[in-house]
């Protein structure tokens, strides 16, 4: 079967830095496009004209660690995908009408967001930066979809001229790099990568590329040093590289993306983008929240919230409800009790549970919570401004 690779190129004349001028440019990616009888090469996807189609498109990672998590996300969102087949790259979420999901490969729909194939995408934030490169037209809807943690680092040995080496500063400072001999780095992280040395000051540096298993690159002697990305930095231990102070390039989790484009002139994308963020901000709020119901003893409701007010464990999102539980005491209505509910953070439950007690709290009951809808989100502000709406 035929294979595409892409290779990318340093400046070949220069073994010394060589940061190429192309890092802070605009990307230009080169597209094949092939037809019957031609194929012609376009030198840039990120023409990004609104094509001529009706349907709504989001991409969605088909494969990896950040797959299973998505759908999951979106289920948890009451927008479930439906997908014939896991084979088949094309599915729909029946709660947004007019809206097509396509799995593509993480770093794709940051292409296809570029070229207008794509209007929504999701991806880790590290390939939103490597492959987007700052371009204006991703505007990031929701920079926190609490899944996919991890980071960008710089790795270097922990064995022979690197024992003593535990910073950055320290290894832009070894006597060892040169014109001649400049540090190597080998990455997949072609843009990120180069921009952070420079921008650190690094002046004596090459980069060469691989697609995995970076962190055996050192031992076989083909590089100094890695740019990767790290989560329970086993990978490193077991290889024998260590991280250093000030090494870290990019925190980055799973972020919901839009065209500028497309929401500024695709029908629809505005309000499907709108609802989308809401319900992922209404979900992951009440993910770290329970709420506690309980009765209590008082004399008015006030005094009830006084004493609930007084503990720092439970003041709630907006203070705490407080209401007169009725019965009937010699053919007379009366409320000596008062049910409270509260939202606590799921780390607070414990202590949350003590302080009730403590108040006279009785009859505690916690259920999950599912969603939290809060005022207009802070986030949808900031797009309209972005977009200037
Ligand atoms: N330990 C980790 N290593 C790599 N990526 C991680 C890790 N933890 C979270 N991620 C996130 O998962 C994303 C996708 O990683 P994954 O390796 O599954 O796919 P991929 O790199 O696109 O595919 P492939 O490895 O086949 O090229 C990363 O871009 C990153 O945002
Ligand atoms: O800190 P850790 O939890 O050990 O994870 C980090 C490793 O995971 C990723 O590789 P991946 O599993 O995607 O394999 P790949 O190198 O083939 O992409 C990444 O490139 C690191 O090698
Ligand atoms: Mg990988």
């Amino acid at each position: 079967m035929a294979s595409i690779q892409a290779i990318f190129q340093y400046p070949s004349s220069s073994t010394t830095l060589s940061i190429p001028s192309y890092i802070s440019a605009k990307p230009t990616i080169t597209c094949l496009s092939f037809s019957s009888s031609s194929f012609s090469i376009s030198s840039s996807l990120s023409s990004s004209s609104i094509t001529d189609r009706a349907e709504i498109r989001i991409g969605l990672p088909s494969k990896g660690r950040m797959a299973s998590e998505t759908l999951e996300l979106l289920k948890d969102c009451q927008l479930s995908v439906r997908q014939v087949n896991p084979r088949q790259y094309v599915a729909e979420i029946p709660q947004l009408s007019n809206l097509e999901v396509w799995f593509q490969r993480p770093k794709d729909i940051v292409r296809k967001l570029l070229s207008g194939d794509l209007d929504l995408g999701i991806m880790g934030l590290d390939t939103l930066s490597e492959f987007g490169q700052g371009d204006e037209d991703l505007i990031l809807v929701h920079d926190a979809l609490d899944y996919g943690d991890c980071h960008l680092s710089i790795a270097i040995p922990k064995y022979g001229i690197f024992e003593n080496i535990n910073s950055l500063r320290e290894l832009a400072q070894m006597p060892q790099w040169t014109k001649e001999k400049p540090l190597r780095v080998a990455t997949s992280f072609n843009y990120l990568g180069p921009k952070f040395m420079k921008e650190k000051g690094f002046e004596h540096v090459t980069f060469s590329t691989a697609d995995g298993a970076l962190e055996a690159a050192p031992a076989m002697g083909i590089a100094d040093a890695i740019v990767d990305l790290v989560s329970s930095g086993t990978t490193l231990r077991e290889n024998n590289l260590k991280e250093i102070e000030g090494g870290i390039i990019l925190e980055s989790q799973a972020v919901l993306v839009a065209s500028k484009k497309s929401l500024i002139q695709r029908e629809g994308v505005l309000d499907t983008t709108h609802e989308i963020l809401e319900r992922l901000e209404a979900h992951l709020r009440a993910v770290g929240q329970f709420t506690v119901t309980a009765n209590m003893r008082g004399g008015s409701a006030e005094e009830v919230a006084d004493r609930i007010l007084s503990q720092p464990s439970l003041s709630g999102l907006q203070g705490p409800t407080v209401s007169p539980v009725f019965c009937k005491r010699d053919g007379k209505v009366t409320s000596d009790y008062y049910a409270i509910v509260i939202c606590v953070p799921k780390r607070a439950l414990y202590k949350s549970v003590q302080q009730l007690r403590a108040i006279g709290g009785s009859g505690v009951l916690i259920s999950p919570l599912t969603y939290i809808f809060d005022e207009e989100t802070p986030r949808w502000r900031d797009i309209l401004l972005t977009l200037g709406l």
